[in-house]
Order: structure tokens, then sequence, then C-alpha cells
């Protein structure tokens, strides 16, 4: 009995070291057909002949791993390419950054650029380019350009448009899609927004002149995820309705990203973090856990009854209430109609739409309630610019009005949705970057954070400058390198929604309300790691004691 349990143990550390090779050296490499990372995880060995097995095997293996080391630093058509030789023979390095460093990779790469040059192996298999001027020649319409699934595969959401790496396949899915986001619908909709910025103020009003400071930080989370539950599943999530914004789900909602750099190198984590039933997730989650469960519960519950009221046509046929009647009644093949193609796709997009303009409006809201010649001027503008509030013309009076915009530009070139790289893939022909051939199907990224902080686009690049894009020969120059929604093919669905919110929110506040932020600073607004999304040191949410602008008295 004692000598069996010896083996068990051996058999299990045998396994363990096996699966630690696997890790480390990633012996599978990457390819798009069988993006399988570690099937290599041996069963329990229990016998004397299938030790003597395993230890063949280790020994063959660490062979193995060796020659492919070596394969990959002097062979592999990214060999010739410039970068630390530990970043081109393991992905543990991007892992270091990910996981131990919590999201510096971003930062990191920008390091590395500064030693290597404009373009940089930061993975055995993956480049990333830091060059303003080839931003266009990446993020394009022509030419098919293929997702890189590493990152993508790490959300455990295979049939959302977002995460489809497939260019083909992602077109038809978005297709379907787009018109429910397109400018005319946002503007037709727009209402959706004014009601949830009303309800913002009517809520921000409570504080006023209280000598309690309120979230400000957490307030807006709360007012862009109404926006976005209404917009996409026709009902409000009702956070602004919270006595604490739901402050538990915004935080969770901010820190996902460790979630997703761990998934990314463990792939099997994912996969078995979505099958766990949500009853262990709500017995052994924190209350922010509970809260976003409890928020995807309720999407998943909408997707599922929009799903019936559509296939047993109570709805009316004229018009697309919710996402889900959009796809559902699009020219997508039925096996694009089911249940867990929907909710994948509604739960991503709404994902996209919560902290991402959350974080953009925080850093806007920052910037003008610290700087009193940008507030002042900002109230200036729309107080001249006799605004109707029309309905349906609202958006598109404030759309004309060029220093708010240049505001909303400004925060956006600062806070462009995500910290992360955006990789893509030519599959089917080799791109060039200065003498560099990138051979076809290698993933190639670049980071909209680093283009927009780079000297080479931008004069004082950390500085919140407005009037940066009110000359319109610089408006123009920058029509290159400014791409807060990214470009090309995957450019953001949402764009004209987040537009829009930034639009209606900036203004409704700026004129009604003075904000003394308390305590805010750098750590509130500034990119400090990789989240996906912009992660920042303080992710409280800012503080403010409010009072009624004079105006407004
Ligand atoms: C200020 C706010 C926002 C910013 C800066 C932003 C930025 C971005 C960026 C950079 C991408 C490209 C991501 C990639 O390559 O993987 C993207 C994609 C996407 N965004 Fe946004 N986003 C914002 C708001 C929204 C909103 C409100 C929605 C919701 C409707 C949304 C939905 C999406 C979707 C679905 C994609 C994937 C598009 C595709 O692959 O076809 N985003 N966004």
């Amino acid at each position: 009995m004692f000598s069996i349990r010896v083996w068990e143990v051996r058999g299990w550390g045998a396994a363990t070291f096996r699966t630690v090779l696997a890790y480390v050296f990633d012996p599978c490499g990457y390819s798009p057909s069988s993006p399988t990372y570690f099937p290599n995880t041996l069963p329990l060995a229990t016998d004397r002949a299938k030790i003597g097995k395993l230890h063949l095997c280790d020994a063959t293996r660490v062979c193995w791993a060796i020659g492919l080391g070596i394969y990959r630093l002097f062979f592999h058509p990214l060999a010739k390419f410039p970068g630390p030789k530990l970043a081109a023979a393991t992905r543990l390095y991007e892992a270091y950054y990910d996981v131990a460093k919590n999201g510096q990779y971003t930062f990191k790469i920008a390091q590395l650029h500064s030693k290597y040059g404009p373009i940089v192996r930061i993975s055995p298999h993956e480049l990333h380019i830091n060059d303003p001027s080839f931003y266009e020649k990446l993020y394009r319409q022509d030419g098919r350009w293929d997702k890189y699934s590493w990152s993508y595969d790490a959300f455990s959401a295979p049939y959302s448009s977002i995460c489809t790496a497939d260019h083909e396949l992602h077109k038809r899915r978005r297709a379907a899609v787009s018109p429910f986001f397109s400018r005319a619908q946002v503007s037709k909709r727009q209402h959706i927004i004014k009601a949830a910025v009303d309800k913002l103020c009517a809520r921000i009003s409570e504080y006023a002149d209280s000598g309690f400071a309120m979230n400000l930080g957490t307030a807006i989370s709360a007012l862009t995820g109404d926006v976005a539950t209404v917009y996409i599943v026709g009902k409000s999530y009702n956070n602004l309705d919270r006595q604490d914004f739901n402050m538990a789900m915004t935080n969770v909602l901010r820190s996902s990203g460790a979630i997703w750099r761990v998934t990314k190198h463990i792939r099997w984590l994912g996969p078995t973090l979505k099958a766990l039933p949500m009853s262990f997730i709500e017995k052994c989650g924190d209350d922010g856990a509970r809260a976003f469960l409890a928020f995807l519960k309720e999407v998943t519950q909408i997707t599922k009854d929009n799903i019936s009221s559509h296939v047993s046509k109570e709805l009316d046929a004229s018009e697309d209430r919710t996402l889900i009647h959009c796809i559902s009644r699009s020219h997508l093949p039925l096996k694009e109609k089911s249940f867990d193609r929907i909710n994948d796709e509604v739960s991503t997009i709404m994902g996209a739409a919560l902290e991402t303009t959350a974080q953009t409006l925080r850093v806007i809201l920052y910037y003008i309630y610290t700087d009193k010649e940008i507030l002042h001027k900002l109230r200036a503008e729309l107080s001249s610019a006799s605004l109707t509030q029309a309905d349906g013309l609202y958006l598109r009076e404030l759309e004309q009005l060029p220093y708010l915009t240049a505001v909303l530009m400004e925060g956006l070139r600062l806070s462009p949705g995500l910290a992360t790289r955006m990789a893509r893939i030519a599959p089917d022909r080799s791109i060039y970057y200065e003498q560099w051939k990138i051979p076809a199907g290698t993933p190639v990224g670049m980071t909209t954070l680093l283009i927009h902080t780079d000297e080479r686009a931008y004069s004082q690049p950390k500085r919140f400058d407005p009037e940066r894009w009110m000359d319109p020969n610089a408006r123009k120059k920058a029509d290159k390198t400014f791409a807060p929604f990214s470009r090309g093919t995957r450019i953001c669905l949402g764009m004209h929604l987040a537009w829009a919110e930034l639009y209606m929110t900036t203004a409704a506040l700026v004129q009604r309300f003075d904000f003394v932020l308390e305590g805010a600073g750098p750590k509130d607004v500034e990119c400090v790691s990789d989240q996906f999304i912009i992660g920042t040191e303080d992710q409280s949410g800012i503080k403010a004691f409010v009072s009624e602008h004079e105006a407004q008295r």
C-alpha cells in the first residue's frame, strides 16, 4: 500500500514536471488552426512500467524543449528580429510581466523599443511596432486581417465578434450588429442617454452643498452601465438608483483584467472558470463577484426572454428594440443565432461598453475640474451656443462645438479605452515595415496608448491640452495617429454611442455643477497597468464635493 503511494507521488510529480515544461516552453507553439497549448498533462501513473516510460518521456521532452529554444532563437522565421532572447525563447517572459508584475508588459514593451528600436519580437510568435507612421498601414479596411486568438481566446467568449479571430467569420458577425450601433441609430436613440444623464444629475444634486463628498467616479460607471443595458437589451440595470451606484460591480469590472492576464497564459483556466456553477461562485466569491454575477445572470435571462419573444413574434416587427432582436432578424444562418452565440455576443458588447467610456469620462472630468481655464472656456462656449435641447437635435448641436470636441478628443487621446496592444495577422501575405519583411501569419501589434503619447506625433504628449486640437492643420495631421477606437475592420463597434455619451454627459455636468475634487490626482487617471482596459493606481473612483453652478441657481 505504502509503495503504491510513493509511486503515485512520483507519478504526480512527473505529470506536474511535464506540465511546467509545457508551460515554460509552450512546445505546441502557436497555430491558429490548433490553438491548444497544454494538452500534455499526463494521467496518474501507478505502476513501475509507466514510471519508467515517464522518465524516458521526460528526458525526451527536456531535449525537445532545448531543441525548441534553439530553433526559436536561431532558425525561427522571426529569429532575425530584434528583442530580448528570453522573450524569443519562451512566453514565460510575457507571463512574468502580465501576471507577476500585475500588467506591466505594455510598459516593458515601451522600454524594449527604447533599447531595440521601433520593431521588437515580444514573444516567440509575436512582433510589436512602435511608430505612429505605421498605424494606418496595420489597421486597415482593405485586405484580410485576422485577430490573434492568443489574446482573445482568454476571454472564453468564442462566439462573440470581438473574440472572432477569422476575418471572414468576423465580417459576417459584425455585419449583423453594425446597424444597431450606426451613427444614425445612436442619434435616433439619444433619448436613452439623455434620460440616464438627467438621472445622474438628479442623483448628484442630492449631494449639492451637503458637506459630504460623493463618489463621482463610480457614479460615472453607473451611468455608462445604465445606458448600455437600456441601449443593448432594452432594460436598465438601475445602477444610478442604488445608494452606492453599485460600487462593488464597478470594482470588479475595473480589476477583471487580472483574470484575463492569467487565463491568457494558463489556457485551461478560462474554460474551467466558465464551467463553474454560478452557485459555487456565489458561495465563495466576495461582494464584487456576487454583484457581477447578478448582473451577468440578469443579462443572460433578458437574452433568453428576448430570444423567445422573437420566436413567438411578440415584438412589433417594425423595429429592433434590442441587440438580440437585431441578431435574430439578421441574415445570419440559424447556427449563428443559437442562445450560446447570441449570449456571447451580447455579454461581450455589454462588457466593452462599460468601463471604456466611463474611464474616458473620468479623465475628461478630472482635467476640466482641475483646470479653471478649461472649465471657463467650456462654459462660455456652451452658454453662447443657444442649445435647443430639442429631441434628436441636441447631440448634433453639441458635435458642432469646437472646444467641447477638443476637450473630448484630448480625453480620448490620454485614455484610449485599451491599455493593451492589438495584434493583427495578415494570413495570406507578407507585410513590410521599413526594411523588415514580416512573414504571412505573424501577429503584429501596436499599442494606441504608446502612439498617443509619442513625442513624434504630439508635443508635450503627457499634458492635457485641448488647444492642440483647435488648429485645423494640427487636427488634420493627427488624423493618421489619433485612433482611440482603433481603425480598420475591427474598429470599435460602439464608437458613436461612446461619443454621444461623452458629449451629452460632459455638457450636462459642466453646465450644471461645480465639483471640488477630494484628494484626486494622477493616481486616478494615469494608466499604470494593462487590465486590457486602462488600469489606474487608485480604482476606487474620484471623490468630489458638489455645488450647483451659480448660473443654474
Ligand atoms: C470611450 C469609449 C470606447 C473606446 C475608447 C473604445 C475602444 C475600442 C477599441 C480600441 C477597440 C478595438 C479592440 C480590439 O482590437 O480588440 C474596440 C472594439 C470594440 N468596441 Fe469599443 N470602445 C469604447 C466604447 C465602446 C462602447 C460604448 C461599445 C458598445 C457598444 C463598444 C463596443 C466595442 C466592440 C463590440 C468592439 C469589437 C469590434 C470588433 O471586433 O468588430 N466600445 N473599442
